[in-house]
């Protein structure tokens, strides 16, 4: 997953956007860049690591301009190079800036399209760099007298019938202003909202509304699917939605996992989706096992706090903070390399043993992935002395890859793949696992919301929405495996 944020404002932005994206940083931790727009002339500064690793103080007062876009990275098409990392950057119709977050489906053969029909040469694996050009040709029969609301809208049209796949894309186009948009089924998250400034109105974009919250802005609402919206370089709010808008079908790993807690995706809490799935998981566990002899239940920090407080009261029993995480360690789900993520999952979660020792304990996690998390703690808590251990998954099994912007390519790499949910206890070491049920995630997350048609919830259904050309995941996992991934980076 990726974060974006642009912002059209009325004094530097740069300070801003850094605060933005370091706000975003739990969606990227691989790279960061911002690009302002200071009178025509582009500003770009961008690199590998943690915002935070990426600027200097000098780097972020240089970055002139009182518009600009920002992007956090967690690749999903081809590595952590440098030059994959966002904002983009192409010179012809005009300067054109854009970060994306998501993933195209469609890239490869786009890309061949842009080199033999558009005339465009891609540089990098990055299917960013492939929409960012695919707007740029379809900019560049709009720009007769300058480009206006309608030529934009047009050229984002274009875009919404080649491009296939998860997107919300920011982008700026020198001497024209900040255009946003998000794909025709709304997978990826996007919002807009509004600042009263002492010169006039400010506009933000960003991929979670807590980066609002926090600069200040009030979040006028989500971008719709298919919608663009375009803020000129004097201020002015145009938004659109296409015909092309298909279904409002928000990625549900989103309300599981990725996005903050304190934001709002799709007029819908993550908070209080997670507190509901959390007392949806404990009803089942009642069902099931009335007679259950959980003595505590303990979280796997820090995602699944929220799911399991209310789990714990529901079920009456005790909530424990038994495992404690070194908040110096990133998210370990999104590290490149299934090495780097078995090494962090122990130097960031310990266990405190007398929470453990003789007790029989229900640890609880949001979603269970390639099964790196729970096999770890689960083979803690024994060594911490517990007498039995159940794992509780606020989510479905993960039997799926991901396309639309989550890197889990490969089914054989998740635990869940071609095993029922007996052979997976096994292999993590559980006494007994419980997972959440489909239907009753969607319920939880969805409340009264009425506005969704559903969710992408392709890694636990295996039904995606844009559908998927014949052969696509195989070539996929042959692309993206963790194994492909060593084998191309011993080859050099
Ligand atoms: O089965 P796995 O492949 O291990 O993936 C699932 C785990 O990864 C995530 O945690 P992560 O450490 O990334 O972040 P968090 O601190 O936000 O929970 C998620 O919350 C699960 O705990
Ligand atoms: N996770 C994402 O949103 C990734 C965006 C884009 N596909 C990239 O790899 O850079
Ligand atoms: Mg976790």
């Amino acid at each position: 997953m990726c974060g974006i944020v642009g912002i059209v404002g009325r004094s530097p932005v740069a300070a801003r956007l850094y605060d933005a994206m370091t706000i975003l940083q739990h969606r990227g931790q691989d790279a960061a860049g911002i690009t302002t727009l200071d009178d025509g002339r582009m500003r770009s500064a961008k690199g590998l690591g943690l915002v935070r690793d990426v600027f200097s103080e000098e780097a972020v007062t240089g970055l002139t301009g009182e518009v600009g876009i920002g992007h956090v990275r967690y690749p999903t098409a081809g590595c952590d190079q440098p030059d994959e990392a966002q904002p983009m950057y192409v010179n012809s119709p005009c300067g054109i800036a854009l970060g994306h977050n998501g993933n195209l489906i469609n890239s490869e053969r786009l890309s061949r399209e842009l080199f033999v029909e558009d005339r465009r040469h891609i540089n990098t694996e990055s299917d960013s760099e492939v929409l960012l050009n695919v707007l740029a040709h379809e900019l560049a029969g709009r720009t007769r007298d300058g480009l206006h609301p309608e030529d934009i809208f047009a050229a984002v049209d274009g875009v919404y019938q080649r491009c296939r796949g998860g997107y919300a894309a920011v982008a700026l186009i020198a001497g024209v202003g900040l255009v946003a948009f998000r794909d025709p089924n709304g997978i990826r998250p996007a919002v807009v909202g509004r600042r009263e400034a002492p010169e006039g109105p400010e506009y933000i974009v960003a991929s979670e509304s807590v980066v609002l919250d926090i600069l200040g802005f009030e979040l006028i609402s989500d971008i719709a699917p298919g919608e663009c919206v375009f803020i000129t370089l004097d201020g002015e709010l145009h938004r659109k939605v296409s015909d092309h808008a298909a279904s409002y079908t928000p990625c549900m790993f989103e309300y599981v996992y990725f996005a903050r807690p304190d934001s709002m995706i799709d007029d819908l809490s993550v908070y209080k989706a997670r507190l509901r799935m959390g007392e949806a998981l404990a009803e089942k566990i009642l069902q099931e096992w009335p007679d259950h002899d959980i003595d505590v239940v303990i979280p796997v920090p820090d995602t699944s706090r929220t799911a399991c407080l209310p789990l714990a009261h529901q079920l009456g029993v005790k909530y424990r903070e038994g495992l404690i995480k070194n908040r110096y360690i990133g998210r370990t789900f999104i590290m490149p390399g299934q090495e780097a993520r078995v090494r962090s999952v122990r130097r960031k979660l310990n266990a405190i043993s007398l929470e453990f020792r003789n007790k029989n304990v229900l640890l609880v996690d949001d979603s269970i992935v390639r099964g790196t998390t729970s096999k770890q703690i689960i083979q803690m808590a024994r060594e911490a002395g517990a007498k039995k251990v159940y794992l509780a998954s606020a989510s479905p099994p993960v039997r799926y890859p991901n396309v639309y912007g989550i890197d889990m390519p490969a089914a054989s790499e998740l635990v869940a793949s071609g095993r029922s949910e007996e052979e997976i206890c096994r292999v993590i070491g559980a006494d007994r696992l419980i997972y959440q049920d489909l239907e009753a995630l969607e319920k939880a997350v969805r409340g009264k919301n009425q506005r969704l048609t559903g969710f992408d919830s392709s890694c636990f259904s295996g039904e995606y929405v844009t559908g998927l050309d014949e052969g696509y995941l195989e070539e996929l996992e042959s692309r993206r495996s963790d194994a492909a991934r060593m084998q191309r980076r011993r080859s050099g």
